[in-house]
């Protein structure tokens, strides 16, 4: 299989390649030149397989001939090795077809590890094979950052950069980054907000001359394509498990960088029997607003409970206008040239979009009452994020009939602040292997939001 670029105007890559890229070289976003499509009767026999050999059935398509079918399989196995539930991810029914489906059992205790731990290993696997040692850089908001970090610390073939935004992920978030001391590992909590990060990646990787020894950069957000891929298994996995491809399931999703909400995408597009996506967001709302109004216009990042979705340019995002363009890489590249200005969608794109996707926007107040409501309703315990998820899916969901899964995305013991606020006498305990997370010794660097500063820093570790 062959992956282009969301712009049109750069070379074309194998996965392999596309992998250990970040940004195509024209600034775009990497996707496959055509999808794997599956028929009902090929869906129908994937009922029952357990996660590893579903996500096999599902990545294989994509992978070609980049890795032989027992590479694949040992790479799964490995990634999905240290999730804590059997399951991998669990789903648990909170109301009339109401279902939780728990992404959070992975070692980072979020979704990120499902494509993070994955990407670990395939990074591992694809270096060892090139002899070749790289760079990894990435931006989060809280999750990522750490999942990569667990994913990639004992890889021998890479040093891993991870930007933070300073004093604005929770402690916890913070800390399963910081207590990594690995000396691969190097964390920069940089004086801006998580766009401020993110900028910071692309245009490193745009201009990596600051890079020494001819060394690349790799990246480990979602502008990898390997991430969206391996996040596409758990909308199969859930649909299955409720009853597809006979029965039509609904899925809604927190969203910040759209990822995630796009690999669902991907699944109806591949055959999937899926009705409504509701795209889930925080006061960061600028894709409810882009959906609902055709407001795309960037307005000051707000610090919610749900930290890690305070985003406002969602990368994501370029993927489906490449798709509601036409596949037309020179529309995207006008549409996205002016990024001073805000986007415009015309009419009919604006009701592709619609027919697509709902969204709604839930704010702070709201969050805490979704999670005192569930609490009270189902002795559910939801972390902030997922309790968007919910109360958007509650909000705008089109039928009981059909299932409605509300993905969580994180454990709510990484955000104990917000859960106090709604139950202020609730405990609840870190997984036993984190109980001694706030006496371990950390290590970041503060960094001002200068590119130079950060190219000196990141150019001196890796001397
Ligand atoms: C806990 C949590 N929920 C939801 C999201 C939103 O996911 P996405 O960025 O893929 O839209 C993120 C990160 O972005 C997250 O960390
Ligand atoms: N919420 C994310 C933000 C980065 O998104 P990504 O999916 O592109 O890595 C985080 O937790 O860092």
């Amino acid at each position: 299989m062959k992956f282009i670029s969301t712009r049109g105007r750069a070379p074309s890559l194998s996965f392999a390649d596309t992998v250990l890229t970040g940004l195509a070289s024209d600034g775009g976003l990497y996707v496959p030149e055509s999808l794997p499509k599956f028929s009902c009767e090929e869906i129908a026999e994937m009922a029952g397989l357990d996660y590893r050999e579903l996500a096999f059935r599902i990545i294989q398509p994509f992978v070609g001939d980049d890795l032989s079918d027992d590479e694949l399989r040992g790479i799964i196995e490995r990634a999905y090795s240290s999730f804590r539930h059997s399951a991998i991810a669990p789903l648990v029914q909170t109301d009339s077809n109401e279902w939780i489906l728990e992404l959070f059992h992975g070692p980072t205790l979020a979704f990120k590890d499902f494509a993070l731990q994955f990407l670990g290993q395939l990074f591992d696997h694809l270096l060892k094979k090139r002899d070749e040692r790289v760079v990894v850089m990435g931006a989060t908001s809280g999750d990522t950052g750490s999942a990569a970090i667990e994913g990639c610390r004992h890889c021998d073939n890479i040093d891993i950069f991870i930007l933070h935004p300073h004093n604005r992920v929770s402690e916890v978030q913070r800390r399963q980054m910081t207590t990594v001391l690995s000396d691969n590992v190097f964390n920069i909590a940089l004086e801006g907000n998580f766009d401020d990060c993110q900028n910071m990646v692309k245009a490193s990787f745009a201009d990596q001359s600051f890079l020494p020894d001819g060394r690349r950069l790799v990246a480990v957000n979602s502008i990898n394509w390997a991430r969206i891929m391996a996040q596409i298994v758990y909308y199969f996995y859930a649909a299955l498990r409720l009853g597809a491809p006979q029965k039509t399931v609904n899925f809604s999703v927190p969203t910040g960088n759209f990822g995630d909400i796009f690999a669902g995408y991907l699944a109806r597009q591949m055959g999937l029997p899926i009705d409504q996506l509701v795209i889930a967001t925080n006061a960061n709302d600028i894709l409810h607003r882009c959906i609902s109004d055709n407001d795309h216009s960037p307005k000051p990042l707000v610090h919610s409970l749900s930290p890690s979705m305070d985003i406002m340019v969602s990368s994501n995002f370029e993927r489906l206008l490449f798709d509601l363009y036409g596949r037309d890489g020179n529309a995207v590249a006008e549409l996205l040239a002016d990024r001073s200005a805000p986007m415009q969608l015309d009419e009919a794109i604006l009701g592709k979009a619609r027919e697509l996707f709902s969204s709604y926007r839930v704010d702070d107040t709201r969050t805490v009452e979704t999670i005192r409501e569930l609490h009270e309703q189902a002795e559910y315990l939801l972390d902030p994020h997922t309790a968007i998820g919910v109360e958007a899916a509650r909000r705008v969901r089109k039928s009981t009939e059909q299932p409605m899964v509300c993905l969580s995305t994180a454990h709510p013991a990484k955000f104990p602040e917000a859960v106090a606020r709604a139950l202020p006498t609730h405990e609840i305990p870190l997984p036993a292997y984190m109980q001694d997370l706030f006496q371990r010794e950390e290590r970041m660097k503060v960094l001002p939001n200068d590119l130079q500063q950060v190219h000196d820093f990141m150019a001196t570790a890796l001397k």
